[in-house]
């Protein structure tokens, strides 16, 4: 992002040849003789009064003569004196009488004033010079100067505490600052009408830049919190009880311990005390047996029998992996789905200690560490990249079923990523179109390199999802959909990818019961078959689980009961998430992020 100087307007050009000749004496002289011209061979010609009326009003030297009497015309000084001439006759025709109505119509008054103006060129501040000095890093630095009337700038600022710095954090849709396209979010404002604005109070460059309003941002919750069970909060009849996901407006944070705030969606106005990010107690209450929090364990702690299934590996683990073939199942594939990385999934759980999940770049990540994240109002526009989408949902919910199905209803707009293995090219496949088939040397040399977003072993073969395999199908000009294990969420939560997250979650199990009737699915002992009454209990079961530890990163939720419902649902889901304003994390407009 450019660095900026606000200020003040300049004048545009009005870059017509005709009009610049007009204003030439030679060349007005050349086009009234063309006009003569062209009268008289009108009339010479024998032709009726329409048409030479018409060929008249169409004729291009008209439009030259009349822009520069336009233009020369003063209206503003010369309507009073139409309209007293008007009032002076002592029976005024009928016309006369509909333009003086016309002229004393405030509206036309404006118009013609306008008029003027523009035809003077009499508008815009006097731009202040450029300044003498600029710093070295100029090429960096980007000077906005904006004619600011009285409505707001239609743009909000946000201080980075730690530096001092001030950023554009949002840039209103159909404000000043948006229709003049020249700030976007995340530019750094350095200087105000030649004034300095780091480490200025907000207050203070609010006021400089006459912002009008000042809105503090929404925070999504990333924990769940009751008053009642926490001990360090003065007055839990005060406190105000939240949940993951739940969008809080801050409204006071004066005292550094408990902020003020309300629900954004909420139909209470009242707000309530919160725990603040400062909070240095807050570990009590983030403690209590009733937190569902995660606790996710450093990849150093990793036991000897994880060490196939577990993605933090070394080079010789890894080599380890390869030759160390665990050779359980017939590998069940589809073209271009995945389903030796799911049947590995499915092997890697019934491995991992509960709690406990490792197998992406990202994953040792405590989401513990944040109580609030800071969203913005995020709308794409037409050029940016689509936004990844991200489906999630318990093993056998159905997450690849509306995949699947969404792609080949329009394979033209969706497209899954294509996976890497190190299995061998089958007849009838073609490199780059179901997998990306390399050696296990590349395989491992992505491997060290962070380039999987996960991957995992079948049947002696490697298999990952590479972040790249995301730009390619953006490359190709479609979106982007992926199923994604939830503690694979922090790897694609990018700038770059914007996700948008969607849980698929099952109705209850009886419905379940209902709906699934002939369908397969991979069961616990990798081989496909028919569901059992305990696999819809399994289901709700894991869909709870999973929603209470990752509900906060849901976008959108939807329940796969009949799928013909569940498909038009995901396909609406997904227009909202490209095509209307959605809350993102803040932070993805930071500058320093990734
Ligand atoms: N709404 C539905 N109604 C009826 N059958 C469904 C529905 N959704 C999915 N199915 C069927 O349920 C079975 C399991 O679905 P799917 O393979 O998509 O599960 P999954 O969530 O991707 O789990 P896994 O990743 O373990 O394969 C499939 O046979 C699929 O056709």
């Amino acid at each position: 992002m450019c660095n900026f100087i606000l200020k003040m307007d300049k004048t545009p050009k009005f870059p017509d040849d005709f009009h610049l000749r007009c204003f030439n004496y030679v060349g007005l002289a050349q086009i009234l003789t063309e006009v003569v011209e062209e009268v008289r061979l009108s009339i010479d010609r024998e032709v009726n009064g329409a048409d030479l009326l018409y060929s008249l009003l169409s004729a291009p030297w008209l439009y030259s003569l009349l822009r520069p009497l336009f233009s020369f015309f003063h209206w503003s000084s010369a309507v009073p004196q139409i309209m007293a001439s008007v009032r002076g006759l002592a029976a005024p025709s009928s016309e006369a009488q509909e333009l003086y109505i016309l002229l004393k119509c405030p509206h036309m008054q404006a118009l013609l004033s306008a008029h003027d103006s523009v035809a003077q060129r009499d508008y815009g501040p006097v731009l202040p010079p450029l300044p003498d000095k600029l710093p070295d890093n100029e090429e960096a630095m980007r000077i906005v100067c904006l004619v600011k009337n009285k409505q707001p700038l239609g743009a909000t600022i946000r201080k980075n505490e730690k530096t001092g710095n001030f950023f554009i954090a949002r840039v209103i849709h159909g404000g000043l600052a948006d229709r003049s396209g020249l700030l976007y979010p995340g530019d750094k404002l350095v200087e105000v009408n030649g004034q300095k604005v780091r480490g200025l109070q907000p207050e203070h460059v609010i006021q400089m830049l006459n912002l009008n309003f000042w809105v503090n941002y929404p925070f999504n919750s990333m924990v769940d919190y009751s008053p009642l069970q926490d001990p360090a909060i003065p007055c839990p009849d005060a406190g105000m009880a939240f949940s993951k996901g739940d969008l809080l407006k801050i409204v006071d944070q004066r005292d550094i311990r408990w902020w003020q705030a309300r629900k954004l969606h909420s139909a209470s106005l009242c707000c309530g005390l919160i725990p603040s990010t400062n909070h240095k107690q807050r570990e009590l209450w983030w403690s209590q047996p009733y937190q569902a929090h995660t606790c996710i364990r450093p990849c150093t702690l990793i036991t000897h029998t994880d060490t196939y299934t577990h993605r933090c590996l070394n080079f010789c683990a890894l080599f380890k992996m390869f030759v160390g073939i665990i050779n359980e199942n017939k590998c069940i594939e589809t073209a271009g789905f995945r389903h030796s990385l799911r049947v590995w999934r499915r092997k890697s759980y019934s491995k991992r200690k509960p709690s406990c999940y490792s197998c992406g770049v990202s994953s040792c990540h405590n989401t513990s560490a944040t109580l609030y994240e800071e969203v913005v109002h995020y709308q794409r526009h037409i050029d940016d990249p689509p936004r990844l989408i991200v489906l999630i949902g318990p093993s056998g919910v159905g997450v690849n079923e509306l995949r699947r199905r969404l792609i080949k209803i329009n394979p033209n707009t969706y497209q899954g990523p294509i996976s890497h293995t190190t299995r061998s090219q089958k007849m009838g496949e073609k490199n780059g179109r179901e997998y990306h088939f390399v050696t296990k040397e590349v395989f491992a040399y992505m491997v060290v390199n962070h380039k999987f977003l996960e991957y995992g072993e079948h049947n002696g073969h490697m298999y990952g999802t590479s972040l790249d395999s995301f730009q390619d199908v953006l490359d190709n000009g479609k979106i982007c959909v992926i199923d994604l294990e939830p503690h694979c969420i922090h790897s694609v939560r990018t700038k770059k990818l914007k996700p948008y997250i969607i849980f698929v979650r099952p109705p209850s199990p009886a419905r379940m019961k209902q709906t699934r009737k002939d369908p397969h699915f991979l069961s616990n002992r990798y081989i496909k078959r028919y569901f059992y009454d305990k696999d819809f209990e399994e289901i709700e079961e894991a869909s709870r689980t999973m929603e209470a530890k990752y509900r906060q990163y849901f976008d959108c939720v939807i329940v796969n009961d009949d799928l013909q419902d569940s498909c038009m649902d995901l396909f609406t889901a997904i227009q909202h998430a490209q095509e209307e304003p959605q809350w993102i994390p803040a932070s993805w407009f930071a500058p320093d992020h990734p």
